[in-house]
């Protein structure tokens, strides 16, 4: 199927969102009539700039305030119309959105609407253009797509037909069963957006809060399916609203609304019934290659410099972890505990940062197939004449991902000579639990959805916090199985000069089964612990009545604590290393699936204190 963005969702001038949507391969555009009206092209430059772009002018829009009004009104409104339908001829769309009225001299009277909709496929027809009707959310009288499929039916007009727009039907909740019932014909556009739930005014929630499908919280596949499954044949074309895009640049934001629509077809193709080969699947390009099981992360690498680099080798030591390895060719130590593995890489100068992490899954060829038609950037390497091929993408946040199968006979650890053996868990660190990685501001969307599709994992926590330097909210995005856990944290609001531009240093987290072993050992190994005030222990007492022996060792080894129904989490954490990042260590019931997210607020001002004095 043709896949088309509108004008809308994209920053910058007509021919910065034309050439940032052919860019990223899209084979058509909405032309939003603000985005016309400012630019010094003539509708037909426009034309001439699609065609040589490869863009097919699939709509021009909103037509608006039409239908439902008295006759002098409605002349008025012909003559209008006029002008647009003549212009949407010279931009070489055959379609114009009329979206339905929100003017105070509509009136609800459906045999009234839908004469006047006639009337204006009349017009349409003279001009050689159709018209999409669509039932904006917050329309004065026509709000459901129930109520504009009814006019469009009863205007009975071949240039008359309906525009369907997931956010104005899937806000408002209602039934989209019978959207499958609906004739082909007359379904003239499809416009796709995902929302997160908000409780607000629709309109305010739709002008400033869509997102690209995959993205929010409807489900899209199942709305788009029911679209297809109704005949429809024109363009999926995405109508996103979102104040972030509409300042991110144009092209990467291009990209990304592109990996939404691949993944909406995807999940629409798996939706289709088994007998696969049927026109759904067909009508659509080939797919990714199927998302690799995760059996976790193969490493995390931290990008160092001299001084961090010492720092975070002192901490390694003292957290149990032996340095057993030395890249042949490249400045880079591999440190491991049990099946946890880091990386320390002093090619670059950054003080300390997750610079890069591997997937451990079997299939590291198919994974990076699937990141690449996912249109996620490869990273250039340079490797050494023996050394392993590892693919790497880049993502949202710039962290480098890897693919890899650890015991694979050319497997990445190939690269390294080996000089010791990680020996059984000195401090009980068994794996990397998850990663903690903060993302900037205008990033955080992508970034969800770009882990999300290459790994095929899902949101499963979202929570907002009111840190000390102002909101944060931080999504876990899982795989079916658990094995690979990545914690997204961001700022809900753009952050001020006052706040330090990280909203959430990084943070590596290692399994232990036993975290007061755990706690012990780091103690006898003299391992930086961040101290935790004693108000968070007096406040814990209070909310949970814990055991006096068991809060007396989370007070005396500064462990946090959560509790979901009998399951347990328990953490600590080291200070923040060189500049962005620390390491926490934690062991979970097999019941708790959450981060201790409670706890955020108070490790982030823990740290603030630790690192104010450490920095004097
Ligand atoms: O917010 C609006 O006005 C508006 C305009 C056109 C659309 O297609 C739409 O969904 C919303
Ligand atoms: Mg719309």
């Amino acid at each position: 199927m043709r896949r088309s963005i509108a004008t809308v969702c994209l920053s910058g001038t007509l021919e910065d969102k034309l050439a940032a949507a052919a860019g990223a391969g899209f084979d058509g555009v909405e032309i939003f009539e603000n985005d016309l009206l400012a630019c010094p092209l003539t509708p037909e430059e426009i034309a001439g700039r699609c065609a040589d772009l490869g863009l097919a002018v699939e709509l021009y829009q909103p037509f608006r305030d039409f239908e439902a009004v008295p006759e002098e009104l409605h002349r008025r409104n012909l003559r209008r119309a006029a002008h647009k339908f003549a212009l949407a001829r010279r931009l070489g769309a055959d379609t114009v959105l009329v979206c339905s009225s929100v003017a105070p001299e509509a009136v609800d009277d459906d045999a009234l609407a839908a004469a006047q909709l006639r009337a204006l496929g009349e017009l349409a027809a003279e001009h050689g253009v159709r018209v999409a009707y669509e039932a904006l959310a917050w329309g004065k009288h026509v709000r459901t797509w129930e109520r504009s499929a009814e006019l469009v039916l009863r205007a009975d007009h071949p240039a008359v037909g309906l525009c369907l727009d997931s956010f104005h039907v899937l806000s408002r909740g209602g039934d989209i069963a019978g959207i499958t019932e609906f004739p082909a014909e007359k379904l003239f556009f499809l416009q796709l957006a995902d929302a997160p739930h908000m409780r607000m005014d629709v309109l305010q929630w739709s002008r400033h809060h869509r997102l690209f499908p995959g993205q929010g919280a409807f489900d899209l596949a199942g709305f788009t399916s029911r679209v297809l499954a109704a005949g429809y044949e024109g363009p999926l074309s995405l109508e996103v609203f979102n104040d972030v895009f509409r300042q991110a640049p144009p092209g990467r934001a291009a990209v990304d609304a592109m990996r939404s629509l691949i993944v909406l077809e995807e999940a629409c193709v798996r939706r289709a019934p088994a007998t696969a080969d049927t026109a759904e699947a067909r009508r659509f390009a080939e797919p990714p290659p199927p998302a690799p099981a995760p059996e976790g992360f193969a490493f995390v690498e931290l990008a160092v410099d001299a001084e961090s680099g010492t720092e975070v080798a002192r901490t390694l030591a003292a957290t149990g972890f032996a340095h057993i390895g030395q890249h042949r060719s490249k400045p880079v130590e591999l440190w491991q505990q049990g099946d946890a593995r880091v990386l320390l890489n002093a090619t670059g100068s950054s003080r300390a940062a997750i610079g890069a992490f591997a997937v451990e899954t079997g299939d590291p060829e198919g994974a990076a197939r699937r990141a690449t038609a996912l249109l996620a950037p490869a990273l250039p390497r340079t490797r050494g004449a023996a050394e392993a091929d590892l693919t790497s993408v880049a993502a949202p946040d710039g962290t480098a991902v890897f693919f890899c199968r650890t015991g694979a006979a050319d497997g990445w650890l190939g690269d390294f000579i080996l000089s010791g053996s990680p020996g059984p868990g000195r401090t009980g660190i068994t794996a990397i639990d998850h990663l903690g990685l903060a993302q900037p501001f205008d990033a955080f969307d992508e970034a969800t959805l770009f882990y999300r599709s290459l790994f095929g994992l899902a949101p499963e926590h979202d929570a907002e916090l009111a840190a000390p330097f102002g909101l944060v909210r931080s999504r876990a995005v899982t795989d079916p199985r658990r094995r690979l856990r990545l914690l997204l944290d961001g700022t809900v609001l753009r952050r001020g000069s006052w706040a330090p531009a990280v909203p959430d240093p990084q943070h590596v987290v290692f399994a232990t089964g036993d975290i007061f072993r755990t706690a012990r050992a780091l103690r006898e190994r003299g391992a930086p612990v961040l101290d935790v005030p004693a108000n968070y222990y007096d406040d814990l007492d209070a909310r949970l009545a814990l055991d006096p022996g068991l809060l007396a060792a989370l007070r005396e080894h500064n462990v946090f604590y959560d509790r979901d129904g009998d399951a347990e989490y328990f953490h600590l954490c080291t200070p923040i290393l060189g500049s962005r990042v620390f390491f926490e260590f934690v062991q979970r019931s097999p019941g708790y699936h959450g981060y201790g997210t409670a706890n955020a607020p108070v490790r982030m001002a823990a740290h603030r204190a630790a690192h104010s004095c450490a920095r004097g």
